[in-house]
C-alpha cells in the first residue's frame, strides 16, 4: 500500500475520552491477541493518565483471542454459537492482555443495544462507568456477545464506542486501527486513494468513501467508522481516527497531535444534550416541587434533591423523562424536566427528606439527586425552551 499520509494537525482538547482498538490490531498476525500493537496504545493511555485525563477503553479482539485458544478444533468456529462461545472463552484473555500494561486496576464491562435501550439499564452502566473512573480504574468495555443475538447487538465495537462516549459524556472519541484514517477510498484496492484529514459533515458522499474490512479479523470495515463517528457528532462529541500500529504517530498522539482523520461534531455536548431532554417523550409523571427549589433548578446548575419535592403526579419508572411543576398563580406549572433516578413509588417515599435519609426510606440508594442535573433542562416560564 503507496498512499500519501495524512497530514499533521492538532488533537481537540480533551480531558475523558473513549478510545476504541479493532480486533485489526490486537490480533494483526491472524493469529490470537498480541501485545506488538496494544504496547504503544497502552503506553498512549498511561501518557494520558499521568496528564490527569480519563480513558474509557473499548477493546475488540474476544472472538480472535478464543478462535486461537480452540485452534485445534477449527470446527467450532462456525455459526453464532460458536461466535458467541469463541468470545466468551477469549474475553479473559482481552482483559488480561489489558491488566499486564497497568498498575491501576482494569475493569471490565459488558454491554449490549438492550442495556442501553432500557433505561434503567442505561442510567446504570453509566453511573457504574462513572464510579469506575472517580476509582482511578481503566474501565474495558466489549460486545457481551455472549447474549447479543441480532436485535440485541450493537454489531460492532465502532458503534458500542460511540454510544458510550456519549453514555458517559466522553469530550472525544479515539478510533484506533490499522490503517492512517478515512481515504477517498479504501487505499488497499484504489492505489489513487487521497488522506482525508478533517470532515466538517458526514455527508452521503463521504459514506460512498468506505469500504469493508482491510483484514480477515477486522469487522466492519470504515462503513462502521462512519456510523460511529456520525453517532458521536449528533452527541457533541468529536471523533478521530488514526494508526494504532504507528509508534510515532501514537507518541504525537500523547503530544496531542495528530497524524489522522478529524470528524467534526455537529454542536457542543451540552447543546446536543439539552436539545434531547428538552426533545426526548415523557413517560407522563410528573414531580411537584416548593418555589425554593424552583427557583434553585431556574438558576441553572443545581439538581432535584429530594427536599424540595412537595408531591408527584402519574406514574414513572427509574430513567423516564418527567416534568417538574412549581405552584404559580394557583396553578402548576412546567418549570424543567429531565431524567427521574427513582420510580414514582420511590420519589413519594422520600419526598420532603434529605438526601442522606434516602438509603434509610428505601433501604437502598441510587445516589442523593432525583433528577442530576446533568440530565435536567430548565424551561422558560411561559413552558418554551429557555
Ligand atoms: N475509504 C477508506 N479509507 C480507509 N480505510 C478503508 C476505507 N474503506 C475501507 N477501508 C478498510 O477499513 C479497514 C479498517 O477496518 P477494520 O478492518 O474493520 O478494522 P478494525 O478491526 O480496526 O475495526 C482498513 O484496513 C481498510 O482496509
Ligand atoms: N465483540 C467482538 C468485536 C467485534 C468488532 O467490532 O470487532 P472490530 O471491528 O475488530 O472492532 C470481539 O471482541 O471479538
Amino acid at each position: 500500500m503507496n498512499v500519501p499520509r495524512h497530514a499533521e494537525q492538532a488533537l481537540p482538547r480533551w480531558r475523558r475520552a473513549v478510545l476504541k482498538v479493532g480486533s485489526s490490531l490486537l490480533a494483526a498476525n491472524g493469529g490470537g491477541l498480541s501485545t506488538r500493537y496494544a504496547l504503544g496504545l497502552a503506553e498512549f493511555i498511561a501518557a494520558s493518565h499521568r496528564a490527569g485525563r480519563e480513558i474509557v477503553l473499548v477493546s475488540s479482539g474476544a472472538v480472535a483471542a478464543g478462535r486461537a485458544l480452540v485452534r485445534a478444533q477449527p470446527e467450532a468456529a462456525h455459526g453464532l454459537a460458536a461466535r458467541q462461545a469463541l468470545a466468551a472463552l477469549g474475553q479473559t484473555t482481552v482483559v488480561a492482555l489489558w491488566q499486564r500494561f497497568f498498575d491501576r486496576p482494569v475493569a471490565q464491562v459488558l454491554l449490549t443495544h438492550d442495556d442501553l435501550r432500557n433505561r434503567r439499564r442505561y442510567l446504570n452502566a453509566r453511573a457504574t462507568l462513572r464510579e469506575l473512573l472517580a476509582l482511578g480504574a481503566l474501565p474495558v468495555v466489549n460486545e457481551n456477545d455472549t447474549v447479543a443475538v441480532d436485535e440485541l447487538k450493537l454489531g460492532d465495537n465502532d458503534n458500542l464506542a460511540a454510544i458510550v462516549a456519549a453514555l458517559v459524556d466522553a469530550d472525544l472519541l479515539l478510533i484506533a486501527s490499522d490503517i492512517d484514517g478515512l481515504y477517498s477510498a479504501n487505499p488497499r484496492t484504489h492505489a489513487d486513494a487521497a488522506p482525508i484529514d478533517d470532515v466538517a459533515a458526514i455527508t452521503p458522499a463521504i459514506l460512498a468513501m468506505a469500504g469493508g474490512a482491510g483484514s480477515g479479523v477486522g469487522t466492519g470495515g470504515m462503513h462502521t467508522k462512519l456510523e460511529a463517528a456520525t453517532k458521536a457528532a449528533a452527541a457533541g462529541v468529536e471523533t478521530v481516527l488514526f494508526n494504532g500500529t504507528d509508534a510515532d504517530g501514537l507518541r504525537l498522539l500523547a503530544a496531542d497531535r495528530l497524524r489522522g482523520t478529524r470528524f467534526r461534531a455537529e454542536g457542543t455536548r451540552l447543546h446536543a444534550r439539552k436539545y434531547w431532554l428538552r426533545h426526548a417523550p415523557s413517560a407522563g409523571g410528573r414531580i411537584r416541587v416548593d418555589a425554593g427549589c424552583a427557583r434553585a433548578l431556574a438558576g441553572g446548575g443545581a439538581s432535584l434533591l429530594p427536599g424540595g419535592i412537595v408531591g408527584i403526579d402519574g406514574d414513572f419508572a427509574r430513567g423516564d423523562m418527567v416534568e417538574i411543576e412549581t405552584l404559580r398563580d394557583e396553578t402548576w406549572t412546567r418549570v424543567a424536566r429531565g431524567i427521574s433516578q427513582y420510580a414514582a413509588s420511590e420519589v413519594r417515599r422520600i419526598a420532603g427528606r434529605k438526601s442522606h435519609e434516602i438509603e434509610a426510606a428505601l433501604g437502598y440508594s441510587y445516589g442523593e439527586t432525583v433528577v442530576h442535573r446533568d440530565d435536567l433542562v430548565c424551561l422558560a416560564p411561559q413552558g418554551t425552551a429557555a
